[in-house]
């Protein structure tokens, strides 16, 4: 694959990320100060970022003025703003509804694009490329998975994906979802985080810690606990999803946290579910993928759960019944 400069940036991002919350401050400031190490790196994917949205940021603008004067028709902006693209969505933020945020400046923007890529690109192929994997080694579940979608979805040649009919099939396939559930929970896209107190307190361990502790929590392990999932916490098993009426099993975010938990949990949960699942689907319906034959598979966990190889795969055209 060819490297992408823009990608290349947000692994280096990443690493430095990670980088932080592992080293005492003073080691990573000093790196800072003096250019060195993947504080070096951070700075440079910095331009990066800054290079890349600047030209993407320009450009909106121009197509926004564009479409306003009535030059351009194509852009995807309706009255109820429903097909807005988020960059244009951000460019015309309603500013007296959010007066902190100020869409005539680019580094918000800039801000914004950033933390979108981060918060959807590496975590939805993250749980993706894991779930792939987990499908080739376990074909019966995969047989499950095929079974579902032939039963619940209309045939290839029926034009179903219409945005309001997408969310009504993908709500049937109850054991896919159970099955990306199951992939994430084993291999969580964010395979840990840390928290800073903000005052002294008591964790519902009864830990006691002062103000401006960090603490960081394992993900990764947290799916694995025999003590939180049972004693076949390590097997893939999307089953445990369902529930006895054969919808799907509802476990707290506390347990299943890998969409964090509380105020501040993950925003996208449900465009994430909705989107990995019609890739697959999409993929499934039209290929069968098979893992290249002594591909080494190895798990990664960066700020991101990445396969250190990649997943090298063979997808086969299937033919339409
Ligand atoms: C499999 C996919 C995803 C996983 C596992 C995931 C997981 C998470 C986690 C663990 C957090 C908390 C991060 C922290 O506190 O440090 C988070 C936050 C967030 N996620 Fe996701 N995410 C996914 C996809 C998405 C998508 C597609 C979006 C779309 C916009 C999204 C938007 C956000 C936003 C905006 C936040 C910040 C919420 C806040 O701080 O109030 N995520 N996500």
């Amino acid at each position: 694959m060819p490297e992408v400069e823009f990608a290349k940036a947000f692994e280096y991002a990443g690493d430095a990320v990670v980088f932080r919350v592992m080293m005492p401050r003073f080691l990573w400031k000093l790196q800072n100060r003096l250019g060195l190490g993947k504080e070096k790196k951070l700075i440079e994917a910095g331009k990066t970022f800054d290079r890349v949205c600047e030209k993407y940021i320009a450009a909106k603008r121009e197509e926004i003025i564009r479409s306003q004067k009535g030059i351009d028709d194509h852009v995807h902006v309706n009255s109820d703003g429903e097909s807005e693209d988020l960059l244009t969505y951000h460019i015309k933020l309603d500013t007296s509804k959010y007066e902190l945020l100020d869409p005539s400046d680019d580094k918000f923007l800039r801000d914004t694009i950033v933390a979108i890529v981060v918060a959807i690109r590496d975590t939805t192929s993250s749980a993706l490329t894991c779930f792939f994997w987990l499908l080739s080694k376990n074909p019966n579940v995969e047989a499950k998975i095929r079974h579902e979608i032939n039963t619940n979805l209309p045939s290839l040649e029926s034009p179903i994906w219409s945005a309001t009919d997408r969310r009504e099939y993908l709500n049937k396939l109850v054991y896919l979802h159970a099955a990306l559930y199951e992939t994430m929970r084993l291999y969580p896209p964010i395979p840990f985080e840390r928290k800073t107190s903000i005052k002294s307190d008591v964790l519902p361990s009864g830990h006691k810690i002062s103000a401006n502790t960090n603490i960081i929590f394992v993900i990764y392990a947290l799916g694995r606990m025999r003590s939180i999932w049972g004693e076949d916490a390590l097997e893939f098993k999307p089953e445990r999803w369902i529930s006895e009426t054969g919808g799907l099993r509802h476990e707290p975010s506390s347990k299943f946290f890998v969409f964090n938990s509380g105020p501040r949990a993950c925003a996208g949960k449900h465009l994430a579910m909705t989107s990995m699942k019609t890739i697959i689907v999409e993929i499934l319906q039209h290929y069968d993928i098979n893992l290249v034959k002594g591909h080494k598979v190895e798990p990664n966990p960066r700020l991101n759960l990445f396969m250190k190889h990649g997943l090298r795969v063979t997808l086969t055209k299937r033919c339409s019944a």
